[in-house]
């Protein structure tokens, strides 16, 4: 029997405490902001994302007041669409550029769209299209992009075909605002990446009282009018800032838990930790929570499709130079058109490390090596931020972000975390004071 003693500390199951997913605290303010009545959202993500998305709503005429732990968000909805002039401030959120607008059509008025620099950078046009198609008068800048000026007297609805090579928040945002259409709105979706991401928008549509049909192909989707009622949801940790802590527990050989994280999950990413079976971890997914455990080593020498899980895919391409073989990740052509071109920068900053990568159009190639110091750019990105400090965990080397801070878009705690389960890593909890 083993006892207590260093070996059974080295061993210990380490408890992660993660944050709430960002795509459902968002979409399930949005539902309850469109739905009469109070709602409410408990273990809500607090994080920069969301709080801008909170703060546009409040300006949309829904009230979301949060408790003094601001651990529960209650939202008095209006049950129909917002009525302008309004200006929203989207920050660097691409929810909330890509599901306000659909939203406010539904209403009547004038609205304006803005964001950061960051945000305006990102591909609208499919939506700004589809919303004019619907009847909306649309004016953006160039390709759609942010600003965005609104015009609009409601939807009628109708049916629309919908590119969503690029992005699915476009078909998350339109099928969102369609129960507050007047006659219901059927979208006939193309080429739609990120797959998963529509399902969970469609099962809290659900838990809202929305109806709606999908047909066999999964790409046709009628949505009934009579908008939606109030619900309350428990929002689970964030499957995609989980991935950090699992892929340390690879990388580290030990294991981790994050709690409220199950088989049930609507969020696709947690489909990352099958990702890690690949690199030989040994993965439970319960019923209430996940568990990886690492042995330190990571098997490499394969080639996986990430494209709808593509949040996670710099997680382990950021890993991947401790693999034993090269690891090829395709299917990111989309991951170009996030807070970063996310494939470029991943690339770059291995090349930084002294690793050698190749990559293409939609893909990229990491080869085993030793990693060395460098200053990790992390173009305002979280995600680079967060997969470069698990490399620098795993790896004991000194790497130094050029903004760590940035985390706050989706963790603001990110590095305190990472230094309390596992003490001594190396980029410190100070550099984390907010932008
Ligand atoms: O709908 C959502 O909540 C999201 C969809 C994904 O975007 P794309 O559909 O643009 O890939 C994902 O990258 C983003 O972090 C959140
Ligand atoms: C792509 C992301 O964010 P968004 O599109 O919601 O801004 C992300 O969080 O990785």
């Amino acid at each position: 029997m083993k006892t207590g003693g260093p070996q059974a500390v080295a061993d210990a199951e380490l408890v992660a405490r993660i944050p709430g997913s960002k795509s459902l605290t968002n979409r399930a303010l949005l539902l309850a902001a469109a739905a009469p009545g109070t709602s409410r959202l408990r273990a809500p993500l607090v994080s920069d994302d969301t709080v801008a998305f909170r703060t546009a709503l409040n300006g949309l005429g829904a009230r979301v007041e949060a408790d003094d732990a601001d651990q529960c968000w209650t939202v008095t909805g209006t049950g129909r669409g917002p009525v302008g002039p309004a200006q929203v401030w989207c920050a660097d959120a691409g929810t909330a550029a890509r599901f306000l607008p659909p939203f406010a059509a539904t209403g009547r008025g004038t609205f304006v769209f803005d964001g950061s620099e960051q945000l305006r950078a990102r591909p609208q046009k499919a939506l700004a299209d589809a919303l004019t198609r619907l009847g909306t008068h649309v004016r953006a800048h160039e390709g759609g992009r942010l600003p965005l000026h609104l015009e609009t007297s409601g939807l009628d609805g109708g049916e629309i075909t919908l590119d969503a090579s690029m992005s699915s928040q476009y078909v998350s945002g339109l099928l969102m605002a369609a129960p507050l259409t007047r006659r219901g709105l059927t979208l006939d979706v193309r080429s739609l990446v990120s797959r998963p991401y529509l399902d969970m928008t469609l099962r809290l549509m659900r838990h809202f009282g929305a109806r709606f049909e999908v047909d066999e192909t999964g790409g046709r989707i009628e949505v009934r009018p009579g908008g939606y009622r109030a619900a309350d949801v428990v929002v689970e940790p964030d499957a995609s800032t989980a991935s950090y802590v699992f892929a340390a527990a690879a990388v580290t050989g030990r294991t981790v838990t994050v709690p409220g994280l199950g088989a049930d999950s609507s969020q696709g990413d947690l489909g990352f930790v099958r990702v890690l079976e690949r690199c030989g971890a040994r993965v439970t997914v319960g019923a209430q929570s996940t568990t990886v455990t690492g042995d330190g080593r990571l098997r490499g020498g394969f080639d996986v499709d990430m494209g709808d899980v593509s949040d996670t895919f710099m997680t382990l391409a950021a890993i991947a130079p401790l693999a034993d073989a090269p690891v090829t990740i395709h299917g990111i052509g989309h991951a170009r058109l996030k807070e970063s071109d996310r494939i470029a920068a991943v690339a770059a900053n291995l090349r930084a490390c002294g690793i050698r990568v190749e990559d293409g159009n939609d893909w990229i190639t990491v080869r085993p090596g030793t990693p060395g110091p460098a200053r990790i750019a992390c173009h305002r990105d979280h995600r680079i931020a967060m997969s470069f400090a698990v490399l620098a965990l795993g790896s004991g080397v000194r790497l130094e972000l050029d903004d760590p801070a940035c985390v706050s878009k989706t963790f603001p705690g990110f590095h305190a975390e990472l230094n309390r389960l596992f003490p001594g890593h190396s980029i410190p909890a100070s550099s984390e004071e907010r932008r």
